[in-house]
């Protein structure tokens, strides 16, 4: 009996102080090697001091907060979730019970609704494959839309060589869709209507309430990839009639590597498992569930939804200072996408008269995504910015500024000084820009042909 007790408390101690060493290096993380003077370099670019980080739709810092209520499911509480024979599981699958819950409670659904998966990837390839193969037999068409993010594009693409039909609605400039266009595209054999919440690239949110009534009058489930929304703007599983959604953990300050899907239960959606093995997670997604990182998100949607209103409103305020710092001091700079129906975190802006592989490399101080092709493996430009209807050119200068909850107003005035100042050095240059300070309308110039 005392040697048990000694066991515990010595394994409760020893926990507590690892995580408290642990947080507090991860709370300061700044590898030395990028501090050195003389710098390093990576992917050819020499590196002398770690940039700010303007780039928090790829991904978010894991806050203190979650990592702590992390550790312990490391360290001692390192029991698999289905074990059902001793404690170590029991706790385990307390803790992602508990997890389950505070995801459930931020988009306002029944915990019996959330499977954990690996992330939004893995959610919107069951939604997409899944509902479809299940529904097969009757439902062989689909409707998205042109401005998805890949993982959507690429799963309907996938459909398509298995013979079913899709359907990409378009985007007007303001990066909306057209809900009189969706009507017109739903048939008989429409089997899902999948519309994102809010752009990864241009942060405009779509007018989810509005497609989810429109599912609703035609009985077609509704997924909607919440990745970019989740813990940013208000999600209501009731209010969007959502069957599906798709959520990521590493989008609002929690780990990667873990997301959840939302699965409506009345009226019940099915899906086609993609994983097959131990039956986990309802049999939709076989393998041990990996208790750290579920209670990483879990712990990360409790946050948000108590500091959600909070951050918003800071991060309103980085926005506003990031775009009339720069328009205060240039002019020719174009926000892509809707102003009005944005999350405020997402600032997406195109530089006229610059080059945009110039500008790029003149920011390398400021992390932030591009839409042009020499930042993506791919060559052509941002195929969201095209299917706004962006100019070519400008579709090449756009970069996306990414704020969050533990952006500074100091970092916000050290990238409007960096941007003001490589746009300005770069139009200096400019044939182009000094014709259209002479008045010169470049539009109309015929240029030569070669
Ligand atoms: C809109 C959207 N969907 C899906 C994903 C993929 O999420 P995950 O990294 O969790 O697979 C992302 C993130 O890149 C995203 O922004
Ligand atoms: S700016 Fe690099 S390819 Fe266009």
């Amino acid at each position: 009996m005392a040697s048990k007790l000694l066991r515990q408390t010595l394994t409760k101690t020893y926990t507590t102080a690892v995580i408290r060493r642990f947080s507090t290096m991860a709370a300061v993380a700044s590898p030395s090697e990028y501090e050195d003077p003389t710098g390093i370099t990576m992917k050819g670019v020499k590196i002398s001091g770690r940039p700010l980080y303007l780039d928090m739709q790829a991904t978010t810092p894991v806050d203190p907060r979650v990592l702590d209520s992390m550790l312990p499911f490391y360290l001692s509480r390192y029991g698999n979730p289905h074990s059902r024979t001793h404690l170590y599981g029991w706790e385990s699958e307390t803790a992602v019970e508990t997890a389950r819950a505070q995801v459930a409670a931020l988009i306002g659904a029944s915990p019996k609704e959330i499977v954990f998966t690996s992330g939004a990837t893995e959610s919107n390839n069951i939604s997409i494959k899944g509902v479809m193969h299940f529904y097969k037999d009757k439902k062989r068409h689909v409707i998205t839309t042109q401005t998805e993010h890949k993982c959507v594009l690429d799963s309907c693409r996938h459909l398509q060589q298995e013979g079913f039909e899709v359907t990409y609605l378009p985007v007007g400039s303001d990066g909306l869709i057209d809900l009189d266009r969706l009507r017109k595209e739903i048939r008989p054999d429409t089997g899902l209507i999948s519309v994102m919440a809010v752009n990864n690239e241009i942060g405009v949110v779509q007018p989810v309430e509005e497609i989810g009534q429109i599912c609703k009058e035609f009985n077609v489930p509704f997924h909607t990839d919440a990745a970019q929304a989740l813990g940013k703007i208000k999600v209501d599983v009731e209010k969007w009639n959502v069957s599906l959604m798709s959520l990521s953990g590493h989008k609002i300050y929690g780990p990667k590597g873990v997301g959840a899907l939302y699965m409506r239960r009345r009226p019940r959606i099915r899906v086609e498992p993609q994983m097959n093995g131990g039956g986990q997670e309802r049999g939709i997604r076989s393998g041990t569930v990996p208790t750290p990182l579920v209670v990483g998100m879990g712990a990360a949607c409790e946050l948000a939804m108590k500091e959600m209103e909070y951050d918003e409103k800071r991060i309103k305020g980085l926005q506003e200072r990031l775009l009339n710092g720069i328009r205060e001091k240039i002019d020719g700079v174009l926000v892509n996408g809707s102003m009005d129906r944005r999350y405020v975190g997402n600032l997406n802006l195109s530089f006229a008269y610059v080059e945009g592989e110039s500008l790029l490399m003149g920011l390398k101080e400021v992390a932030v995504s591009s839409g042009s092709a020499c930042t993506s493996a791919s060559l052509e430009p941002s195929y969201v910015l095209r299917a706004l209807g962006v100019d070519e050119d400008m579709a090449h200068t756009s970069i996306r500024f990414g704020i969050g909850r533990f952006t500074t107003e100091e970092e916000i005035d050290r990238a409007v000084e960096l941007t003001v100042k490589q746009v300005e050095k770069l139009r200096e240059m400019s044939p182009l820009y000094e014709m259209v300070k002479e008045g010169i309308d470049i539009k109309q110039i015929q240029w030569a042909q070669h």
